[in-house]
């Protein structure tokens, strides 16, 4: 069922996408027994797809996206990219996290230069700087590019774990909250970059927000999702409420977003699940 803003109202097992490139079945986590936090979460992400997905804090977003990295493991259900079942992480997906963590002996130029030797081992040296510096100069670091983390701003270091995400031109991108530490200015054009690197690239990407609009300026559909909660009939873990599919011109930017026709509509439907629906039952 669809409503005027285009959205999918009920809720739903998605049916996978004609070309599935990333397919999610039936996943659940499970910190305690008999409680998971989330279960039955099925989706599926088609090559070049750029995802979002919304929901308050504490419903599961970072503990799917973890799954999704190999780095946690699920209680159950199964996730396949390219036809093949995920186990444990790979160079083909760059993680972006909240935390950046870079390792912090290293400038911001060994950081990267080391992802980029293991991602292309019979590279050079002189090979392996050059993509380095283009992906340093994306994200405006050049300045800073023999500095350790010790000695940026936290916003510098984020751009750092962006740039190195992007440099190892993986096939999938799972991004964390990636510009919540980064000042508004930064932020926007760091957004402006992504979707223009994303859509040169046909990158697929997987990325939590907490920004209805930073979700509708960059996904192609944004899944909402809802907490756990105890009801009176019982424990229902949290799962995906809805999966909103953006009506939205593509070419859109942030500049002229607002003026969009059915832009009031989108964000007032994902803003209504976030305050009436989210936490309830
Ligand atoms: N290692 C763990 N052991 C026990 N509980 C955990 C563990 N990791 C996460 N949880 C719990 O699982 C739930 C989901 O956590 P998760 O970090 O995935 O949520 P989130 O939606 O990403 O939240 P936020 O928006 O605050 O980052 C939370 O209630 C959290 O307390």
């Amino acid at each position: 069922m669809w409503s005027e803003v285009g959205v999918r109202t009920a809720p739903q097992r998605e049916a996978p996408a004609m070309d599935s490139f990333l397919k999610i079945e039936g996943l659940a986590k499970a910190f305690q027994p008999a409680r998971p936090v989330f279960a039955d979460v099925s989706f599926a992400l088609a090559r070049g797809e750029f995802v979002c997905i919304i929901g308050h804090s504490g419903c599961g977003k970072t503990t799917i996206l973890n799954v999704l990295a190999g780095l946690d493991q699920a209680s159950a259900g199964h996730v396949f990219m390219d036809g093949r079942e995920l186990r444990g992480p790979g160079l083909e997906r760059g993680v972006v996290f909240q935390g950046h963590a870079l390792m912090p002996w290293l400038t911001v130029r060994q950081n990267i230069a080391f992802a980029v030797k293991s991602r292309w081992p019979q590279w050079g040296r002189a090979e392996v700087d050059a993509h380095v510096r283009k992906f340093v100069a994306l994200v405006g670091l050049l300045p800073a590019i023999d500095r350790k983390p010790s000695e940026l701003s936290g916003g510098m270091k984020q751009r750092v774990g962006i740039a190195r995400a992007f440099a190892i031109q993986p096939k999938m991108l799972l991004l964390d909250e990636p510009f919540g530490a980064l000042d508004a200015l930064t932020r926007g054009s760091i957004q402006d970059e992504l979707l223009a690197i994303v859509r040169q690239t046909q990158q697929t990407v997987f990325m939590i927000t907490h920004d209805v609009d930073e979700a509708i300026l960059l996904a192609d559909r944004i899944l909402l999702m809802r907490n756990s909660a105890d009801t009176p009939g019982g424990y229902k873990p949290g799962g995906i409420a809805e999966v909103v599919v953006n009506p939205l011109p593509r070419e859109r930017t942030r500049a002229g977003l607002h003026h969009l026709d059915g832009y009031y509509d989108l964000r007032n439907h994902i803003v209504d699940f976030l305050v009436t629906r989210a936490l309830a039952h």
